[in-house]
């Protein structure tokens, strides 16, 4: 039996096939923690999509049927997005650049400082990561005011890449993140939407 004939792996071309419009079924095994990590908000996990080997598979095999041609480079955001880009990069046949929390890098980086819908950070990556012009497709499990996303897109762009698409599993739209980062000229796709924070 060839690999591509592995029951596990038809059943996740299955899934990946039976993908609609709002993509309910990678919703439903998304769970939310309301007053996480403080009063307010609704935290939408995705570790328990993570979980769910057809669930994760799905969802990166839609993120690739969704990416804007060849990339060099898929670009993450730590610690979640690092999954997806690692999964995704493979499925698209190109590198993985690693945007990490500023201090976390043994290179030469260059650093973002942004806001989170509950908080401060910053992140870098290394200045030398990527070559001029280089087609880079940004990946992260959720945006919501899009603070990072935001920052991230910087960084690259002062890289010398080109952020030919950004892609997250989920978007809350009422935080305003997504239509922010359109506005910054970036592609934005996104798999599903929770209302609410
Ligand atoms: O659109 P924003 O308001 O910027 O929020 C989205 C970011 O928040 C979460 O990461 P977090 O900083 O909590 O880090 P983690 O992945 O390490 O948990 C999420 O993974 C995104 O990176
Ligand atoms: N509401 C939320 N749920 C999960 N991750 C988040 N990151 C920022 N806001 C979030």
């Amino acid at each position: 039996m060839s690999t591509n004939d592995s029951p596990e792996i038809s059943a996740a071309s299955r899934h990946v096939a039976a993908a609609n419009a709002d993509n309910a079924d990678l919703k439903a095994l998304i769970r939310t923690i309301p007053d996480f990590p403080k009063p307010g908000i609704q935290f939408r996990d995705v570790t328990t999509l993570l979980l769910d080997r057809c669930g994760f598979s799905s969802c990166v095999g839609r993120m690739a049927a969704a990416a804007p041609g060849p990339v060099d480079l898929v670009a993450g955001v730590e610690a979640r997005g690092f999954l997806f880009a690692g999964a995704l990069a493979d499925r698209l046949n190109a590198g993985v650049l690693l945007i990490r929390k500023d201090g976390k890098l043994p290179g030469a980086t260059i650093a973002e400082d942004y806001a989170l819908e509950y908080g401060q950070d910053r992140i870098a990556m290394h200045a030398d990561a990527c070559a001029p012009d280089a087609r880079v497709l940004l990946v992260d499990d959720l945006i919501a005011t899009g603070g990072t996303a935001r920052a991230a897109v910087r960084l690259l762009r002062k890289a010398g890449a080109r952020v030919v698409q950004a892609q997250f599993l989920v978007d809350l739209p009422e935080l305003g993140g997504a239509d922010a980062l359109r506005k910054d000229g970036v592609d934005v796709h996104a798999l599903v939407a929770f209302e609410g924070h």
